[in-house]
């Protein structure tokens, strides 16, 4: 049988550069067609090209803007159709580190757009027929900062907890399914997006920076463990257990419907 019919379309957002790229890589190693989204053309033209002839897969480039409603609607259409869609990868991203009040509109609209709409629609487009065939892997790339914020990341900050939120939700929506869905929380790794967002990498600590590859096998490392989120540089697994265990704590605590005393005035 031919590997790559078997294994399916694996679409990944944001592969023209960083993370996204090294996932075009590997999941073109593992034997999945790709479909690849971003704007820059030349990069997806030259990324599809090496990867078709290093792995005998077939790539199809999407150019788009995901921050264009038009691009993202166009870009949701052709996955809605597309039937051999196995694997979703929401990485674009887009971030301005700065505060609030130095953020133009327009690059604060940019990251709820490809931060949050594009992830929303996108996931729209494929879960129908993940549903449908029971099958399907959705891997939702948030950040460290979609759980704690900095006081120039307000809204990069916002739009990642969104994605947290919302990933969460999609897996208790498709428990017990066959459709598996990852939440990933990078830290600090080594890509343009530090460039673009106006802090350079070189400002860093560089001992907190990640390579791209070791950060894309973690990831991988993580979804063929099957796990729901996946920290890929932190160590101490019962850190992640005791945050999990604090956060549903915090809500039972909330659900008794009387003020707490410390709110009660005498
Ligand atoms: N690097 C880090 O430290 C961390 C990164 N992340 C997240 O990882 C993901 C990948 O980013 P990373 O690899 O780091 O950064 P890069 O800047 O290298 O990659 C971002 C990708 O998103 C694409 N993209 C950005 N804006 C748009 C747009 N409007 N339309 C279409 N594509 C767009 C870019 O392509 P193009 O410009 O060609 O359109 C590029 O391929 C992001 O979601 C980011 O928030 C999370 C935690 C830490
Ligand atoms: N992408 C980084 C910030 O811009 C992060 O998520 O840490």
């Amino acid at each position: 049988m031919n590997k790559n019919k078997e294994m399916g379309t694996a679409v990944i957002t944001g592969a023209s550069s960083g993370l996204g790229e090294v996932f075009a890589e590997r999941l073109a190693k593992r034997g999945y067609n790709l479909k690849l989204v971003a704007r820059r053309k030349d990069r997806l033209d030259a990324l599809a090209s090496r990867l078709q002839t290093k792995y005998n897969v077939k790539v199809t480039n999407l150019v788009a803007d995901l921050g264009s409603e038009t691009d993202l609607e166009n870009v949701a259409n052709d996955l809605r159709a597309d039937k051999s869609i196995t694997v979703l990868i929401n990485n674009a991203g887009t971030s301005t580190l700065a505060a609030t009040t130095a953020t133009s509109v327009a690059k604060q609209k940019a990251m709820v757009d490809v931060n949050i709409t594009a992830v929303m629609l996108l996931s729209n487009a494929v879960l129908p027929q993940f549903i449908e065939k029971n099958e399907g892997i959705l891997i939702n790339i948030a950040s460290v900062l979609g759980f704690f914020t900095l006081p120039i990341s307000a809204i990069y900050s916002g739009t990642k907890g969104f994605v947290v939120q919302y990933t969460l939700g999609l897996q208790q929506e498709l428990k017990g399914t066959n459709v598996q869905v990852q939440l990933v929380n990078p830290a600090t790794t080594a890509t343009e997006i530090w460039e673009v967002g106006g802090v350079p990498l070189a400002a860093l600590e560089q001992s907190t920076i990640m390579t791209t590859e070791d950060c894309v096998d973690a990831i991988l490392s993580g979804l063929d463990k099957g796990e729901l989120t996946t920290h890929p540089s932190v160590h101490d697994q019962q850190l992640i257990d005791a945050y999990e265990v604090a956060r549903i704590k915090l809500f039972e605590g909330s659900q008794n419907g009387q003020p707490a005393g410390r709110y009660i005035q005498s």
